[in-house]
């Protein structure tokens, strides 16, 4: 077991990251570490600075005890402080969680190779690859865990951030290789509306939180052409097929079951009928408009992760030459691209390798 969990003391929790999802999960972690004497009562949560209305989103947290900008509404208890500095916000944390848009995991990270504590346990929520400099992609957590040089669980599901924080119940899915570590991890955020199951699969579970993000930008194209549910339920089925097959080719060893939790279906489906990327990418369709642009006018800051995880699967796939063997998510990249008219979402679904 990581000498972390074997320490008595309370574990100290750090949140790395504040946006949409980062705000709704310190709700959750803030109210749970001061109710359950295993953790420190307080949580340090990293904030990338800006200025809303002239005063630092930090201090404004500080103050008001809500993030106004990136989740409106909703209080964040008085116990998770907010800090612009990432190493001051992780050096003494036991448990430090990652929450951040994928493409500033190295940015945010790099400060903290050589000030954490060694024996401190990752957790990552990131949905996104990193790519290689060979033309491949690697996993989040793996990049989290050779730059930190530790241990990497994640925590992904069918928990779009609002809801969450609207405490509307939902179930959500932890990856974790060690028993104990696992317990205590469910400890710090499962709550009587937020169930957690704990499995030993992470490539599977941060493969399904990547992935689902390109299906869902295809749903929002069909979406944005008029087209049905059925037709809707066929992109979430077709794109269901393509992130089975690239388990199995690209990550032997992958469990079959790990698709039906939470991480699984589920988020694939609410993201698709719920999410940010269905909502950007319907919009393309429907103005025209650029994907960055319609990001900027729609998200107010909060980022979409389904275009730039198109991008980096397609890289792998051409460098590989098998971009035929998954249509539909090289089909979403093209289209988000400029490259493809958005009909040919439908054409793709229409001559998927799944009816041949
Ligand atoms: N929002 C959700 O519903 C949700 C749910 C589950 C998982 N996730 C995943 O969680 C991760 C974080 O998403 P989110 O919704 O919290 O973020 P977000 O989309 O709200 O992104 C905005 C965040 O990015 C930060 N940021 C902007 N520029 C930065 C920079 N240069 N360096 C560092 N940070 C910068 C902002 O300060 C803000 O905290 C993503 O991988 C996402 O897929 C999101
Ligand atoms: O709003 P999206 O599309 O980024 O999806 C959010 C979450 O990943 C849902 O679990």
């Amino acid at each position: 077991m990581n000498e972390a969990v074997k320490l008595s003391s309370p574990k100290k929790v750090s949140i790395i990251g504040s946006g949409n999802w980062g705000s709704a999960i310190s709700r959750i972690i803030g109210s749970n570490v001061s109710r359950n004497g295993k953790f420190d009562s307080t949580v340090k949560m990293y904030v990338f600075e800006e200025l809303v209305d002239g005063q630092k989103l930090s201090e404004i947290i500080n103050t008001k005890h809500e993030n106004v900008k990136y989740l409106p509404g909703f209080p964040i208890p008085p116990n998770v402080v907010a800090n612009p500095d990432v190493v001051d916000t992780a050096k003494d944390a036991d448990i430090i969680i990652f929450v951040l848009p994928h493409k500033f995991v190295r940015v945010t990270c790099q400060p903290l190779v050589g000030k954490i504590k060694p024996t401190a346990i990752g957790v990552s929520l990131i949905k996104g690859f990193d790519i290689t400099p060979g033309g491949g992609i690697d996993l989040i957590s793996n990049v989290i865990n050779k730059l930190l040089n530790i241990d990497v669980a994640v925590l992904m599901g069918a928990n779009l951030a609002p809801e969450v924080a609207a405490e509307k119940f939902c179930e959500t899915t932890i990856g974790c290789n060690d028993k104990e570590e696992g317990k205590l991890l469910k400890e710090l955020v499962q709550t009587d509306y937020f169930r957690v199951v704990v499995v030993d699969d992470i490539h599977t579970i941060e493969l399904c939180g990547a992935l689902k993000n390109i299906v869902a930008c295809g749903a929002g194209f069909v979406d944005g052409l008029g087209y049905g549910d059925n037709t809707k339920a066929a992109v979430i089925r077709l794109g269901l097929m393509e992130m089975i097959k690239f388990a199995e080719v690209f990550y032997p060893g992958s469990k079959l079951s790990t698709f039906f939790e939470s991480c699984g279906v589920a988020d694939l489906i609410t993201t698709c009928y719920g999410g940010r990327n269905r909502k950007v990418a319907e919009a393309f369709v429907k103005t025209g408009k650029k994907i960055e642009e319609l990001e900027k006018e729609i998200l107010n800051g909060q980022r979409m992760q389904g275009p730039q995880t198109a991008e980096e699967v397609y890289i792998m796939l051409k460098n590989k030459g098998m971009e035929d063997r998954f249509p539909l998510f090289t089909a979403v990249h093209q289209i988000c691209q400029g490259q493809l008219p958005p009909t040919q979402m439908v054409n793709c679904i229409q001559n998927h390798p799944e009816h041949m």
